[in-house]
């Protein structure tokens, strides 16, 4: 069975990124299809990261080609990218600590709107934005501390609020930088069933290292090693791939 290309939201061809003579990633081809959760995993330093920083563009392919829709993204800044409606969470330092879980998505709202950082309008205009940054508290499961401080939320709910912030910008395709970095385990279990909620209507690309989540959350994996695919398919196929039990077991590690 084949993919067509209308089932492929997100694709990239020989996707190259050489730093001073080393190769971080190298000849990178991903179809990421419409509607899926797909993970990027493999050992340290494989290039996961550096893959995710090329296809939002926050690095410049060495060379290679990236289409999304079927439109080729190659040589569009980050900002365009994200307006077409690829978007990278942000990292919890991107919480702004003193202000409400509420303004926190405002902001993000207003950021959308492409006004952002005008924290001076009169609160009459910015409260506009209110119905609709309550809507997307409620949907990461935040309605009740809507008014605390995000300082003040645990990891675990500063994620969600970091979820919602991004929901903000209405991506058709999220990309998750290692959701469950740092999370006990309670916290694993909510993040968890907030991606697969949010991904009912949305594809989601993410990088992650803990595995029984990419086993539960994920459609389908690439696993990377040093900066080349290994092997790609279903949580079963690839974790029976030899290449896959030899780089996780083997020297992939470093
Ligand atoms: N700006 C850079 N300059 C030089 N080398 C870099 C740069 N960024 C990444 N690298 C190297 O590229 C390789 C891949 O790094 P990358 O962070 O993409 O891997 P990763 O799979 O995300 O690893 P981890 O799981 O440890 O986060 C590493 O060897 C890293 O040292």
């Amino acid at each position: 069975m084949t993919t067509s290309a209308q089932d492929t939201i997100l694709s990239a061809r020989g996707l190259t990124k050489r730093f001073a003579g080393f190769t971080a990633v190298n000849g990178v081809d991903l179809d990421v299809r419409r509607g899926s959760i797909h993970a990027l995993i493999g050992p340290n330093g494989a290039g996961k990261t550096t893959c995710f920083n090329l296809l939002t563009k926050f690095l410049q392919p060495s060379s290679g080609r990236i289409t999304f829709n079927g439109r080729d993204i190659t040589a569009l800044q980050p900002a365009a990218i994200a307006r077409l409606g690829v978007v990278r969470s942000f990292q919890i330092s991107a919480v702004f600590a003193q202000m409400t879980v509420l303004e926190n998505v405002r902001i993000a709202l207003q950021r959308r709107r492409g006004d952002s950082f005008d924290f001076w309008r009169p609160q009459k205009v910015l409260a506009q934005f209110d119905d609709e940054a309550m809507r997307r508290v409620e949907e990461v499961g935040l309605a009740d501390l809507a008014h605390a401080q995000a300082g003040d939320l645990s990891y675990g709910r500063k994620r969600a609020l970091e979820i919602a912030t991004t929901l903000a910008l209405e991506p058709e395709m999220m990309l998750l930088d290692e959701p469950m970095a740092g999370m006990a385990q309670e916290d694993v279990t909510r993040i968890s069933a907030l991606i697969r909620r949010i991904s009912a209507n949305r594809t989601i690309l993410m990088v992650e290292h803990n595995l029984s989540v990419v086993a539960d959350l994920s459609d389908r994996i690439t696993v990377l090693a040093r900066g080349e695919v290994l092997a790609e398919g279903s949580y079963a196929e690839v974790s029976q791939h030899p290449k896959v039990i030899e780089a996780y077991i083997g020297g992939g590690h470093e």
